[in-house]
């Protein structure tokens, strides 16, 4: 284990994924022996009433709050242990079982087999096939997902490729700076800066699937953009509602159905105006029909089903790279802003390595990678505020999670990051900010930095972008746009916070509890 984790801190690696991943594969040969396994139906339930199950937990009656979703959470990891399962209503509700185990996720990334199965977000698939949109990478499963995943990978998470947008980033952020610093009111806040920081996302999102600069802070706006920004949110906000509620849209079209059906529909109208030009996109085609014509010289059958469904599915790439990267990049950022703002003298470490950083120059894709202290405080953002509460994956095989039997085809919500991203028992002095626990040199011993990644943080959290085959395509985009961000703004102003604390609120990804409205002081 200890060779490959130095493999990888030596070519200066801080991709927290590819770490982990490391550590995990290690793990993965570790044999566990279990003992005296109990029967599924012994896993621990919530309380339940007859016929109505544990919905009333999810209304408003027992406070609930979809953006509480996660203290929901947490609070029966508290009272039920590390496994539980739960039905919401009977009969109509399917029992899942959550799990919160570091060794669970351990023994679960063992097992993903290179067609991970996550299920489709299936009010996403029927909208989507209401407006006659495919259904997209995220929704599809099995052979189909793996060719055409295998692809958005070469695209996605090879660094020449991410870096080839680097300059463009780098420019979106700078062009973000100037916006910021025309529109600082008497108190040097920028009003709506929430708003703002989706238009940046949105403006990267823009450099990466279309080969398109909107000009969200420099031009005219086009109104079908403006309508983007405001739908983009509302998008989540429903889907997140329609997460956790039951199904009642199965058997009727409610509310939230309906103003999905519209907001997608936009959303797609607007792509497929747009996606033809772009270079990435092309490109992505241009890769697919190389597959589809070895297969077709190999196997002809298997063709016809997967031809038929790689061409309209690449078609909907780009809106899933706009939708996936708006709402989620844009609150990374406003907690990495705010997690800096709390901490001045962090803040003021990574200012320097900035510093030196532009001194040589403009920061390329390669240097990025070269700062440590920028890419600590980014993982050390993303376990004070888990950008996602988890992710979900349907069990391939019989499985025995925390000593329970757990039948092949089981439902599963991996929740650890709600459990322990601030367990004493993995990250000591939780509640502080100390990006230096990810650095290499803090750990006296390479041996330390090691136990450190496997026995203690490794499987403890499975971070923000998921885990696995199927892990976030988007995690290097979108953190390169958070990194530019962060070079760009505290090179020339000091950020700070002045209002209520910021908790992470649960909606889909993780939001901000507050506004997050910064001071920003020119340097
Ligand atoms: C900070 C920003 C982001 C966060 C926190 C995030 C988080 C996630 C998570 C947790 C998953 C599920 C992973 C799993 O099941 O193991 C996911 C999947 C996905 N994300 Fe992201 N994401 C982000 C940005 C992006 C961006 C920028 C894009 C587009 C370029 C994107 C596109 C996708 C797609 C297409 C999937 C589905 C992948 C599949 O099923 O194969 N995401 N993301």
């Amino acid at each position: 284990m200890l060779s490959c984790l130095q493999k990888a801190s030596r070519r200066r690696s801080f991709d927290y994924f590819k770490v982990i991943c490391i550590v995990r594969l290690q793990h993965a040969q570790v044999q566990s022996k279990e003992t005296a396994v109990k029967d599924f139906s012994e896993i621990p339930q919530p309380k339940s009433l007859p016929i109505l199950g544990t919905f009333l937990d999810y209304t408003k009656f027992r406070g609930f709050n979809v953006a509480n979703l996660s203290n929901l959470f947490k609070a029966r990891f508290d009272e039920l242990g590390p496994i539980y399962k739960e039905t919401i209503i009977p009969g109509l509700s399917e029992p899942t079982v959550h799990c919160f185990s570091p060794q669970d996720n351990e023994k679960l990334f063992r097992l993903e087999s290179r067609l991970a199965n996550r299920d489709p977000i299936e009010f996403l698939k029927v909208v989507r096939e209401r407006i006659g949109v495919p259904s997209g990478l995220v929704n599809i499963q099995g052979e189909e997902w793996y060719q055409l995943r295998r692809i958005v990978n070469e695209h996605f998470l090879t660094n020449s490729s991410v870096w080839s947008y680097s300059k463009d980033i780098h420019e979106v952020s700078e062009d973000f700076v100037d916006y910021i610093s025309r529109s600082l009111d008497s108190n040097n806040e920028v009003p709506n800066f929430a708003l703002a920081l989706n238009k940046w996302a949105l403006e990267g999102a823009g450099v990466f699937s279309l080969d398109t600069r909107f000009g969200m802070f420099t031009g005219e706006v086009e109104e079908h953009l403006q309508e983007i920004v405001d739908n983009s949110n509302l998008m989540f906000q429903l889907m997140a509602e329609l997460t956790v509620a039951p199904p009642f849209w199965k058997y009727f079209e409610t509310k939230q159905i309906r103003i999905l059906i519209f907001v997608l529909d936009l959303l797609s109208r607007y792509y497929a105006l747009k996606q033809c030009q772009a270079a990435q996109v092309a490109a992505i085609k241009k890769q697919r029909d190389i597959l589809l014509k070895r297969i077709k010289e190999k196997d002809p059958e298997k063709l016809t089903k997967l031809e038929k469904l790689m061409t309209k599915e690449v078609d909907i790439l780009v809106s899933d790279m706009l939708g996936g990267g708006v709402d989620t990049t844009s609150n990374a950022a406003a907690f990495m802003l705010y997690i800096m703002a709390v901490n001045p003298d962090k803040q003021e470490i990574l200012r320097e390595e900035i510093k030196t950083a532009l001194q040589s120059g403009k920061v390329d894709g390669k240097s990025l990678q070269r700062m440590k202290y920028l890419h600590a405080c980014a993982l050390e953002a993303q376990r004070m505020f888990p950008l996602t509460p988890g992710t979900s994956r349907r069990l391939p095989v019989d499985v025995v999670l925390s000593g329970y039997n757990v039948p092949a085809g089981t439902r599963l919500l991996l929740l650890s990051n709600v459990a322990h991203h601030k367990n004493p028992e993995y990250f000591d002095q939780p509640e502080s900010f100390l990006p230096e626990r990810w650095l290499e040199r803090k750990h006296k011993s390479k041996q330390e930095w090691s136990n450190f990644m496997s026995t203690r943080s490794g499987f403890a959290m499975i971070g923000s972008f998921g885990m696995g085959a199927r892990a976030c395509p988007g995690r290097k985009f979108a953190m390169q746009e958070v990194h530019y961000l962060l070079i760009s703004l505290l090179s020339r102003y000091k950020v700070e916070y002045h209002h209520k604390p910021i908790k992470p609120h649960f909606r889909l990804v993780t939001v901000p509890s507050e506004e997050p409205q910064f001071t920003f002081i020119p340097l």
